[in-house]
């Protein structure tokens, strides 16, 4: 079995499989512009983020209808209950539904739909986290918030997701304030393809976790600070190499963030797309990095430790792995 671990950085889009977006097509009599599995798998080829979002937000466009959202995270959260996942905190993306016409009240619907089974069917908790899209006016993130008002018993935090050169976390400012105003916990991608300085503004802004934040390395003062605050970093080592952020994975920097005294975790970001699930990112870091098994560990109880879970289940979670 897999170690027990927390999933922290998960698109929801982002786990729709070539063989479900198919079956989504045919169900909502629209064509893809590929006619097999095995074609719309071959362009899974990516340079950068931006070449990697054009083809997860064309594929979105197969999402309509309540169902297809409650297909869509079932089947995440089966292949998560496989791969050790015990608690997953999942991103979605409302303004790429929203701006295609999709209500929110069909897009959150659909996704809870499938989580409030997720205990059920999985023994995995969840948490929903709601990003904006930081490509899209900082108008239209406060629009998105204020649509979020009556579902925000079923979110626990905000998000900062989507192209991240040109588009820093001060942009957004306004809407974060807001967001922690109303209670939510708050979470921003940083420093993937970003400057370090993004991190900091992030952290400014009263962020509690960054999403990817490798970029950090190039700071000592940043990295002296994320250590000293105990800011988890959720990092995504597959999809590093996939969108050309990293070379290989034997040059992944997550040994240099762990040994600089970071709280690092290892996640998937967006599995359909970067060619695996958890646990297959926990298997690339050991093969190619040479990480050892309490290497691995600290890893899993790190997971749970960032995540907005309890105190008192975080310690029940974290015996699960020291138990292994
Ligand atoms: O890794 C990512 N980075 C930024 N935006 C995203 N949207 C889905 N995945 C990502
Ligand atoms: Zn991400």
């Amino acid at each position: 079995m897999p170690l027990p671990k927390a999933e922290l950085h998960l698109h929801i889009e982002g786990t729709l499989e070539p063989e479900l977006a198919f079956t989504l097509a045919h169900r909502n009599n629209i064509t893809l512009p590929y006619t097999t599995v095995d074609e719309l798998r071959a362009a899974y080829e990516f340079t950068d983020l931006q070449s990697f979002l054009n083809l997860y937000y064309a594929l979105t466009d197969v999402l309509r209808t309540e169902a297809d959202f409650t297909d869509l995270t079932r089947a995440y959260l089966t292949r998560a209950a496989a791969q050790g996942v015990r608690h997953a905190e999942i991103f979605f993306d409302p303004q790429a539904h929203t701006a295609r016409g999709i209500p929110l009240d069909t897009v959150i619907g659909g996704i809870t739909a499938a989580l409030d089974t997720a205990q059920a069917d999985h023994g995995i908790s969840t948490h929903l986290i709601m990003c904006f899209l930081r490509d899209r006016p900082a108008a239209e993130a406060m629009d998105t918030l204020n649509a979020a008002r009556p579902h925000l018993d079923r979110i626990i935090g905000v998000g900062l997701d989507s192209a991240e050169v040109g588009h820093p976390p001060n942009d957004f400012a306004q809407v974060f304030a807001a967001a922690r105003d109303l209670g939510l916990r708050l979470v921003a991608h940083a420093g993937e393809e970003g400057p370090p300085d993004y991190i900091r503004q992030a952290l400014d802004l009263g962020v509690e976790r960054i999403d990817h934040g490798i970029r950090c390395l190039e700071d000592p003062d940043l990295v002296a600070r994320l250590a000293a605050e105990r800011t988890p970093l959720t990092v995504c080592p597959m999809s590093n190499v996939r969108l050309r952020a990293v070379d290989t994975m034997a040059d992944h920097p997550l040994p240099a963030l762990m040994d600089a005294g970071l709280l690092v975790t290892v996640n998937s970001d967006d599995p359909a797309y970067f060619g695996g699930y958890v646990d297959d990112n926990y298997r690339a870091l050991a093969h190619h990095l040479h990480l050892t098994p309490e290497q691995l560990r600290t890893l899993a109880r790190n997971s749970f430790e960032a995540s907005f879970l309890p105190a008192d289940r975080i310690k029940e979670l974290t015996a699960l792995v020291d138990a292994h």
